[in-house]
């Protein structure tokens, strides 16, 4: 099972190699690199530090998805991961959250009757929906709490605006800044796609004091500790 994993930032990147052996790193064409692990079960991760942002994300993820298919190893699965905002009351400071519908959140237009999605505009897509009984098995394997990741650019900074994320996706858990642009590129490769985060501060109010990043990037090793059996695929119909 080979599965592609990225994350924005090396300290992530880091922190999910950490849940297996010694990292191999091999290049990638245009200068970027991917970490590999074999944690057991005849998993591979393969992980890479695209960049923040969902642009970074779906270029480096699209990269390295090319760059396995014409070296005939294509992934089986895309994971973005890393830390995240969190919405109280639901996904509290260094929980984990595994996102059943990765959405866009600020991809429409402002008009004078609120935010309008590029859906309600006539074109492309917000959201792409995980493997339901893949996300299953992570719930089991990790015990992540299952809703949605909200996929900005621009950070949420007031509580007004946290609450009207939350209004317009009654099922948001957390708020990141990649997921969708990694789902963007292994949808076009048709390679399914989870989101899994761990959280590290409450979206709403910059308090930068009240971050936990060291609890979130440890339980973020946790999780990949933890995800190997939930990945061991006994069909591949568990991936649709
Ligand atoms: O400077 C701030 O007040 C601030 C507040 C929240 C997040 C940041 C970041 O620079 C983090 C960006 C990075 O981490 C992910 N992340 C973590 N928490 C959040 C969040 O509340 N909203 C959006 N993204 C978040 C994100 O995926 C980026 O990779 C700074």
């Amino acid at each position: 099972m080979r599965v592609l994993v990225v994350t924005a930032v090396p300290a992530e990147r880091d922190a999910v190699t950490a849940a297996g052996p010694l990292p191999v790193q091999l290049p990638l064409p245009g200068g970027a690199e991917l970490h590999r692990v074999h944690p057991d079960g005849g998993v591979v991760f393969d992980v890479l530090a695209a960049g923040v942002g969902p642009a970074a994300a779906a270029a480096g993820t699209a990269g390295a998805l090319t760059a396995a298919a014409l070296g005939g190893a294509p992934y089986d699965l895309v994971v973005s991961a890393g830390i995240a905002g969190g919405f109280a009351p639901g996904a509290p400071l260094g929980s984990l959250v595994v996102s059943d519908e990765i959405t866009a959140a600020d991809l429409g237009a402002q008009t004078p009757d609120g935010f309008v999605p590029v859906t309600e505009l006539g074109f492309g897509t917000v959201a792409h929906r995980a493997p339901e009984e893949l996300v299953r098995r992570v719930v089991r394997a990790t015990g992540a709490l299952r809703g949605v990741v909200l996929t900005v650019s621009t950070i949420t900074g007031s509580a007004e605006r946290a609450v009207e994320l939350v209004a317009r996706h009654p099922g948001a858990l957390a708020e990141a800044m990649e997921g969708f642009g990694v789902a963007e590129a292994a949808v076009a490769h048709g390679v399914p796609v989870l989101e899994l985060r761990a959280v590290s501060n409450a979206v709403g109010p910059r308090d930068r004091a009240a971050w936990r990043i060291g609890e979130a990037l440890a339980a973020l090793t946790d999780a990949f500790r933890a995800l190997p059996p939930a990945l061991t695929l006994p069909s591949p119909e568990v991936l649709r």
